[in-house]
């Protein structure tokens, strides 16, 4: 094997990053393969637009069956984003023999199963580490480094762009409109931003990494989700003020064979690890039977970083070619799917309400937490300017999903209560 050619689908910032890293580090290919590594077509709208790397000898072109459909192209890798035409243009790559390498988290969360049993039906390779948390090697990691422990709990920062937007608004009292298109100008941002701050890019890679860690067929529909548009300002200057940091949180999380998996804006200790991610980083920090605690950090988006996942998968390919093997053989799960009810999930909560400044209204709002067998760590009772409001911050222990569920609900009904403003989930305790 002289050479292995390659066929991209996609030249964007991921794709970009891959003709960099294939193209500038040959050298380091070429000693670790045995071969060369040349990219022979790219699927692209625009062949008109500018390029950001130099394309060497490889074409560009609109027509995916050029790819797909020429013997001589060995891998084909897909960094083009989208879900139901990609999928498309990928089975059929398998069919025609290609091994496959993607980074598109929203085609896997969706069709991951269903595309890995068609690569095995057709004896070639699939992998996937850059759809999740970019440059760091966590599906590499949970399937070989952590494969034989049972793992209880993952909590992860896992979209770059919404920790980019909490870090800047938290740190430099920035704002978010303003720092999201900062985000999308640096390439971490989805080409419709709207799945990254409405934390689906988020849901979509937990459910990827749950699936994977807790060897569960998790559905992306099993995952909770709350993104960060609807954070403040002063919900962060609170948050800061009670000795956390607040971070989009990808929890998953085992106990007596039923897990829970979710995506929302959660406040952290300060000194918590995870607390200390910043910007466009990722980490995944995870707790198993056997290994205890681990976490992962790294850039969790980006030209580079990315890239640097897509070519790892590419050399173990090319290793795979050599062997005459491929390595991508499905685990069926080991187990039943098995999700906890808000009866099983424990959490404690900040909550944030603006109530009605009469004398009882402190007391009315802190019996109701209590009806609802919550107790309450923290309470701040705070004037507001010019209003005949008071706003209260609590913070209570831990508590039942299904309590803290039913005493929203009793605050909103209370006359001493004008509004909710906002609450979230405590966790890293
Ligand atoms: N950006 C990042 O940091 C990360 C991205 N990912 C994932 O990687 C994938 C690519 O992302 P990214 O590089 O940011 O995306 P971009 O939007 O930067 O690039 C997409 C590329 O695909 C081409 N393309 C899109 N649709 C079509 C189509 N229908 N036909 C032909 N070509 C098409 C575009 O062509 P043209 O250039 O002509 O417009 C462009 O070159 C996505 O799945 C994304 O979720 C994963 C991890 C990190
Ligand atoms: N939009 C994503 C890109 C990587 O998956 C992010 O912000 O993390």
């Amino acid at each position: 094997m002289e050479n292995v050619s390659i066929g991209l689908l996609g030249f964007g910032t991921v794709g970009s990053g891959v003709v960099h890293i294939i193209n500038a580090h040959q050298d380091r290919l070429e000693h670790q393969l045995g071969c060369q590594v040349s990219i022979r077509k790219i699927l692209v709208q625009d062949p008109t637009k500018p390029r950001k790397v130099d394309l060497k000898d490889a074409v560009l072109t609109q027509d995916v069956n050029d790819i797909i459909d020429d013997p001589t192209i060995d891998v084909v890798i897909e960094v083009m984003g989208s879900v139901e035409d990609t999928k498309d243009y990928v089975s059929r790559a398998l069919r025609n023999k290609k091994h496959i390498l993607t980074a598109n988290k929203d085609m896997m969360a969706l069709y991951g199963n269903e595309l890995l049993q068609l690569a095995q039906e057709n004896e070639v390779d699939f992998y996937y580490e850059a759809s999740v948390a970019g440059g760091i090697p966590i599906i590499r990691s949970l399937v070989e480094g952590l494969a034989p422990d049972r793992l209880t709990n993952l909590m992860g920062i896992l979209n770059g762009t919404t920790n980019y937007i909490l870090t800047k608004m938290s740190q430099e009292g920035r704002d978010y409109a303003d720092v999201l298109k900062e985000a999308q100008s640096l390439g971490f941002a989805e080409a419709d931003p709207t799945s990254d701050v409405e934390g689906l890019d988020a849901a979509r890679k937990l459910k990827i990494l749950a699936s994977l860690g807790f060897s569960m067929d998790i559905d992306l529909a099993d995952v909770s989700v709350t993104g960060i548009s609807n954070v403040t300002q002063n919900d962060l200057e609170f948050c800061h003020q009670l000795g956390y940091s607040m971070k989009l949180i990808a929890l998953a999380n085992r106990d007596n064979g039923k897990v829970e998996v979710s995506v929302e804006p959660t406040l952290i200790p300060h000194e918590h690890p995870l607390a200390a991610v910043n910007n466009e980083f990722n980490a995944v920090y995870v707790n198993g039977e056997a290994i205890g605690e681990l976490m992962f950090y790294g850039p969790g988006a980006g030209m580079l970083p990315t890239a640097t996942a897509v070519v790892s998968d590419l050399m173990t390919v090319i290793k795979n070619m050599r062997l005459n093997v491929t390595g991508n053989s499905m685990t069926p799960p080991q187990y039943e799917k098995n999700l906890k009810t808000d009866d099983e999930v424990a959490a404690k909560y900040f909550v944030r309400l603006l109530a009605v400044d009469i004398p009882g209204t402190f007391a009315e709002v802190t019996t109701l937490f209590g009806q609802n067998d919550i107790s309450l760590e923290k309470v701040l009772q705070l004037p507001v300017a010019n209003e005949a409001h008071a706003e209260i911050v609590v913070t209570t222990y831990k508590t039942r999903k299904s309590n803290f569920n039913k005493v929203l609900q009793a605050l909103e009904n209370s006359i001493a209560v004008k509004n909710i403003k906002s609450y979230y989930r405590i966790e890293g305790e």
